[in-house]
């Protein structure tokens, strides 16, 4: 079932008076009761900010979010990728999982939400320094469920832990969407973890959805020449922290391309036709290249 359906959505950030940067470019997906989407792509390329308006803490230029229940404040919550600074550390872990219970009148108590998470009911008594990375990532998780949400955004929800535990926290999300049939929208540039965890992936490329559809699909056959430098280009997931990142890609300011691929200038297999307006091939597995009707995924 759908829970939120996202429909041409933008957001241009005004960087000075003259220079604009258009973080997101006519976006339009959905995500579904009991699966997880992964949104998948370099830095910079928009990941977070589609999350932040998705949370409504970023306000969109145009497009619009529409959620299949009424009570947006409860029914969308986020988990965000810093574990050390999402939790108020003069509050004991029990009032922190207390106050959304009591804000959304929800049933349960901070113990039972610990449970909930694999955590001792007698952390409700700590505070957050007292706790690991990943301790403290469970409650934020524990946290976000206690509205009981349909949707749970989770932007980069493993990247600042210690690689050996990012697994069990992404297992626990993957159990608590089952548990809860909870849309989950998971925002990585790890496709390893993204085709693991995902029905299915978005890939990302300067604010636009290059490729889209069904996870093994898009990482098995990809379709877009963005998607196949991706998948070369993947680091080891398990690999030491996030020195590896990619660099930044280069900010957007310069003059707008009008039309066209913004990945022409990068493509090896760029032609004239590149320049042009580019429709979008395919139905479920969707890719927005001119060659994909010419040289069709594999
Ligand atoms: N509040 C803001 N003001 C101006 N520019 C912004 C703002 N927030 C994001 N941006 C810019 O928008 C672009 C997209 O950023 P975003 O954080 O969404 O990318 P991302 O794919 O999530 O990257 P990362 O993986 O590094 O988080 C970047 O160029 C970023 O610098």
């Amino acid at each position: 079932m759908t829970s939120m359906t996202v429909s041409h959505l933008s957001k241009t950030f005004k960087l000075s008076r003259k220079e604009r940067l258009k973080a997101v470019d006519d976006v339009s997906f959905e995500l579904s009761s009991g699966a997880t989407t992964a949104l998948v792509g370099e830095s910079g390329s928009g990941k977070s900010t589609i999350a932040r308006m998705l949370a409504r803490l970023v306000k969109p230029t145009s497009g619009e979010i529409r959620l299949a229940t009424s009570d947006y404040r409860k029914d969308v919550q986020m988990v965000f990728q810093d574990p050390f600074a999402s939790l108020n550390p003069a509050h004991t872990i029990g009032y922190c999982l207390r106050r959304p219970l009591e804000i959304h009148r929800q049933p349960g108590t901070a113990e039972e939400l610990l449970e909930r998470v694999n955590l001792p009911a007698a952390y409700a008594r700590r505070y957050p320094h007292e706790l690991s990375g990943g301790q403290r990532q469970r409650v934020a998780i524990a946290r976000a469920l206690a509205p009981r949400p349909k949707v749970l955004l989770a932007d980069e929800p493993v990247s600042m832990l210690d690689v050996s535990i990012r697994l069990e926290i992404l297992n626990l999300i993957d159990r608590l969407k089952r548990e809860e049939d909870l849309a989950v929208l998971y925002v990585t540039h790890d496709l390893a973890t993204a085709r693991h965890f995902a029905r299915d992936i978005m890939v990302m490329y300067r604010g636009q959805i290059v490729e889209s559809g069904p996870a093994d699909d898009v990482i098995l056959t990809p379709g877009h020449p963005y998607t196949r430098l991706l998948a070369e280009a993947a680091p080891d997931p398990w690999a030491a922290h996030e020195g590896e990142r990619e660099p930044r890609q280069e900010r957007r300011t310069g003059p707008p391309v009008a039309d066209g691929c913004l990945f022409r200038a990068r493509c090896p297999y760029a032609v004239d036709a590149c320049a042009n307006e580019i429709a979008v091939h395919g139905e479920e597995h969707r890719v927005r290249c001119v060659l994909r009707e010419s040289e069709p995924a594999g």
